[in-house]
């Protein structure tokens, strides 16, 4: 895949893995500026070990990510946060501290130039939050909490959110109050990598890659997915 003047993402031919055992395998993925994607896959297809790469918390052995056109690969996690990438994974908030907290210390650590006007602006986008403000966060029901992990995520005004299973651990009622709130996200101009094992949201993506056994196996968009049958069973259950 030649560079993509117009990605804001580029995996090419990335392998990754840990010790001896290698989990991908030349995985390709791009991200366009403002636009959500898929990454689905099943249990252990390599999701984690894939955004790790990107942000930088494991190295790719091989292959090439660049971010904005810059070659990232062997850059430092945090230089590539602050080139607008954030990673949110399942233990984004600290239970004890209070929501306001939580929010102000990712806007802080993420080197936001006005953490306080960015407090007020999430609040705006996630009105729950503000209500709650003073309330320890381990006091927030499970979709709310996930809410919380984004805003936080979201406090360096990052140009692209990268999502480790947003669904985990939520009810059906919870993961739709999450897309709701990443369907408000969209049309800001902030771009969503979302790996999910939760077809649910195929509803927020405008493309999806699927990846099995550590290589991807289809990229396209939701509605070629669908058409394709053999990805339809697997991934939808039978017609
Ligand atoms: N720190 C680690 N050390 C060794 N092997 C690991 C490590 N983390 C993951 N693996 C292995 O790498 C493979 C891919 O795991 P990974 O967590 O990337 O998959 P996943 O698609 O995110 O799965 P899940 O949906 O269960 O989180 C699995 O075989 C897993 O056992």
């Amino acid at each position: 895949m030649p560079p993509d003047a117009t990605a804001l993402l580029e995996a090419e031919r990335v392998d990754a893995g840990y010790g001896t055992m290698q989990v991908l395998w030349g995985v390709d993925l791009d991200v366009r500026a403002g636009e959500t994607v898929l990454l689905l896959g099943a249990n252990g297809a390599g999701k984690t070990t894939f955004l790790k790469s990107l942000v930088g918390l494991i190295e790719a052995r091989n292959g090439h990510i660049r971010l904005g056109g810059e070659d990232v690969t062997r850059m430092r996690s945090s230089d590539r946060m602050k080139r607008g990438m954030t990673y949110m994974s399942e233990l984004a908030v600290f239970p004890d501290l209070s929501i306001e907290e939580n929010i102000r210390v990712g806007a802080q650590a993420l080197g936001h130039a006005d953490p306080g006007a960015r407090v007020d602006e999430l609040y705006g986008l996630f009105p729950v939050l503000r209500d709650k403000r003073r309330d320890p966060a381990s006091s927030l029901s499970g979709g709310q909490r996930k809410m919380l992990g984004i805003a936080k995520a979201l406090s360096a005004d990052p140009k692209l959110l990268v999502m480790d299973e947003p669904s985990a651990g939520l009810s059906p009622l919870f993961v739709k109050e999450v897309i709701r709130a990443l369907t408000s996200l969209q049309g800001r101009g902030l771009a969503l990598l979302i790996a999910e094992q939760n077809i649910s949201f195929l509803e927020v993506a405008t493309r999806v890659f699927v990846l099995e056994g550590g290589r991807i196996r289809f990229s396209g968009t939701v509605a070629e997915m669908s058409g394709n049958e053999e990805l339809h069973r697997a991934y939808f259950g039978l017609k």
